[in-house]
């Protein structure tokens, strides 16, 4: 690509300059103003306008997901529709603040309003229902919206994140944490695990594997998805001693005690437990930075046997190519944890590469919001 100079702040290739000309023109009123009413364009320009209308006013639309949530709008309306007045009622809203209400949710296509001035739920509006967890995942974005209120503070690193304190053992706290926050940490995790076991299970094939050690299993709702895809496997827990006992119930009620080890220990202190032929890490590596990860990726290598696989699921950035879930929303999360960052799965296949790892494959997902997969071997 031809280059020129770009009055002495370095060379601009022929792209960047008609990309620069373009941004100029796109930003001036006057093109606005012509491009809006210009037949051929007059839909992009509207169409502009509106996904920009999108960007500036979502946070006002994640708060109305949030107070339909919150006030027990769409619990209220799971069996039918009501009218705003009986939601009022109900949900202890002034009946005009609630008719308001009524009509954001309807707007965003939470709810739909019926001709008799009733509400009642949408298709997407009662799929929120159903989803494990989602409700208290909502709930507690309270706690990342007030980290994210002053935005340029919260990237230039000045905010005292709140939401670095709601999931203790991130940190590797263990044994001197609340038991009642344990709980509600270990409930919201187990919960969210749902859908991200659905998506991982749908994305690997374990039929050829006798033992899966679930690195950082949580409570093992994991282990308890896989226990009931593979009736053969014999299952290994690992997770900080304040958590991994927890675990037993899971087992207990789902019948899998005869199969299902605990082991408590931290990975970046103890060795891991030995015997897996795979080993999975769920939603562990984006809590954690580069020098921890490496040592534990290199840690699950040296623990498996030759030919043994390791299976990475957690949300990733899309990379080269940023999407919304990875890159504008658990990436900002993680900056909120301080304690870990989101990475492209390109990334991770470095880093697995890096341990040793070969045949490194990233299955694809149907779900990329809920997570995505990265799998490799021990030669
Ligand atoms: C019945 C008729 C007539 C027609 C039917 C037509 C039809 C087939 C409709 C489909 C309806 C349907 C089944 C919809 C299903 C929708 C589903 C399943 C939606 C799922 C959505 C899931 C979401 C939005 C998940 C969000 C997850 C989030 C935000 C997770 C966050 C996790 C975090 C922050 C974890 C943090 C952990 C830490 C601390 C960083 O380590
Ligand atoms: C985000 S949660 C994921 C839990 C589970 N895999 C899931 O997806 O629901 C991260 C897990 O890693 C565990 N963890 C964090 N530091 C650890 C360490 N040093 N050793 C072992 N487990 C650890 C936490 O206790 C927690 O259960």
């Amino acid at each position: 690509m031809a280059t020129v100079d770009n009055h002495g702040s370095g060379t601009q290739s022929l792209t960047d300059r008609i990309a620069a000309w373009r941004d100029r023109l796109v930003g001036s009123r006057d093109f606005q103003s012509w491009a809006a009413r210009f037949p051929l364009t007059r839909r992009t320009a509207r169409r502009d306008g509106e996904r920009l209308f999108d960007l500036v006013a979502g946070f006002t639309y994640s708060q109305v997901l949030h107070a339909a949530v919150s006030l027990g709008l769409v619990e209220h309306l799971a069996n039918g529709p009501r009218s705003p007045a009986e939601l009022a009622l109900r949900c202890g809203v002034p009946p005009e603040r609630m008719a308001v209400l009524c009509q954001a949710a309807a707007a965003l296509d939470l709810l739909k309003r019926c001709r008799d001035g009733r509400f009642r739920l949408t298709r997407l509006g009662a799929a929120l229902n159903g989803v494990p967890g989602l409700r208290e995942m909502i709930l507690h974005h309270s706690v990342l919206y007030r980290d994210l209120a002053e935005p340029g503070a919260f990237f230039r690193g000045e905010t005292e994140t709140e939401l670095a304190g709601f999931w203790p053992y991130v940190f590797g706290a263990d044994g001197d944490v609340d038991p009642d926050v344990a709980v509600t940490y270990s409930n919201l995790m187990a919960d969210s695990q749902v859908l991200v076991a659905e998506e991982t299970l749908k994305a690997i094939d374990l039929s050829d594997t006798t033992a899966l050690l679930d690195i950082g299993g949580g409570t093992g709702a994991f282990l308890a998805a896989v226990g009931a895809a593979y009736p053969e496997l014999a299952l290994h827990l690992f997770d900080l001693p304040a958590v991994a006992p927890a675990a037993r119930d899971r087992f207990d009620a789902a019948g899998l005690s005869g199969r299902a080890a605990i082991h408590s220990g931290s990975f970046q202190r103890d060795p891991l437990p030995i015997g897996a032929d795979a080993i999975s890490l769920i939603r562990v590596l984006y809590d954690h930075q580069d020098t921890t990860v490496r040592a534990l990726l290199a840690s699950a290598h040296a623990t498996l046997p030759p030919g043994g696989r390791i299976v990475i699921s957690e949300p990733m950035s899309g990379g080269d190519r940023p999407e919304r879930a990875g890159d504008a929303y658990f990436a900002l999360y993680c900056l909120a944890m301080r304690t870990g960052t989101v990475r492209s799965a390109r990334r991770i296949a470095d880093l697995l590469s890096e341990a040793g790892f070969v045949a490194v494959t990233t299955p694809r997902v149907d779900r990329p919001f809920v997570t995505r997969v990265v799998t490799a071997k021990k030669a």
